[in-house]
């Protein structure tokens, strides 16, 4: 299973680069994802992450396409409603990876055709960052996973207790936002889903 740590607005960076540090040996990546914050505050955040030990190809930039390839980052990745496609991102930036986030089957096809690497699909569970809105499923998860050739990453409401059956699905990974972040003990947080990651490549 991969793991992608979602970068939030509920804690100000400067706590998120804290508790960051306590976890960072088991985290693989970062997806810094701020809709608010300039380019030269997006910028900053990146050199504290790298200052604390994440190396770029770890990071994900969110829609920042021209950005995250200036930085050397590992990827980029576009929400649902982007200007962007993964195939003109390609041409501009080769070495990128490129994910994007859907929210139905037929979206899954049409960003695959288009050359995205990953998509995540949600949300699936109930979410705090969505609020008011139905969760689509662990069968609607399933089926996407079933008709995409590229790897998908569930999102939307993902704890500890629901990765097993996450991974049921044939998922290739989880996104997540608040049970890390909100999380008493990040770093042992963070150890569970690192844990649970090498289990599950070791069984399948
Ligand atoms: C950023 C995001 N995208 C979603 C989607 O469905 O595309 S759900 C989501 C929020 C995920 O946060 P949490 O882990 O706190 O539920």
């Amino acid at each position: 299973m991969t793991w992608h740590l979602i970068t939030t607005q509920k804690w100000p960076f400067h706590i998120q680069v804290r508790k960051l540090r306590h976890a960072l040996q088991y985290i693989d990546v970062v997806h810094i994802r701020d809709k608010e914050s300039s380019l030269q505050r997006l910028k900053q955040q990146i050199d504290q992450l790298c200052k604390i030990g994440l190396s770029r190809g770890q990071m994900i930039l969110n829609e920042h396409v021209e950005a995250a390839a200036a930085w050397d980052l590992g990827g980029v990745h576009l929400s649902s409603h982007s200007t962007w496609n993964a195939n003109d991102v390609k041409e501009k930036a080769p070495h990128l990876q490129v994910g994007v986030s859907v929210h139905s089957r037929d979206e899954a096809l049409a960003r695959a055709e288009e050359g995205a690497d990953y998509l995540y699909y949600g949300h699936v569970y109930r979410s705090s960052s969505k609020p008011g809105e139905e969760p689509r499923g662990l069968a609607a998860l399933q089926s996407v996973v079933q008709a995409v050739p590229i790897p998908v990453l569930a999102i939307g409401g993902i704890t500890r207790e629901r990765i097993t059956e996450i991974s049921q699905t044939g998922a290739a990974g989880i996104a997540m936002i608040s049970s890390f972040w909100d999380a008493e003990d990040v770093e042992e947080e963070a150890r569970y889903f690192r844990n649970f990651k090498q289990v599950n490549y070791e069984t399948t």
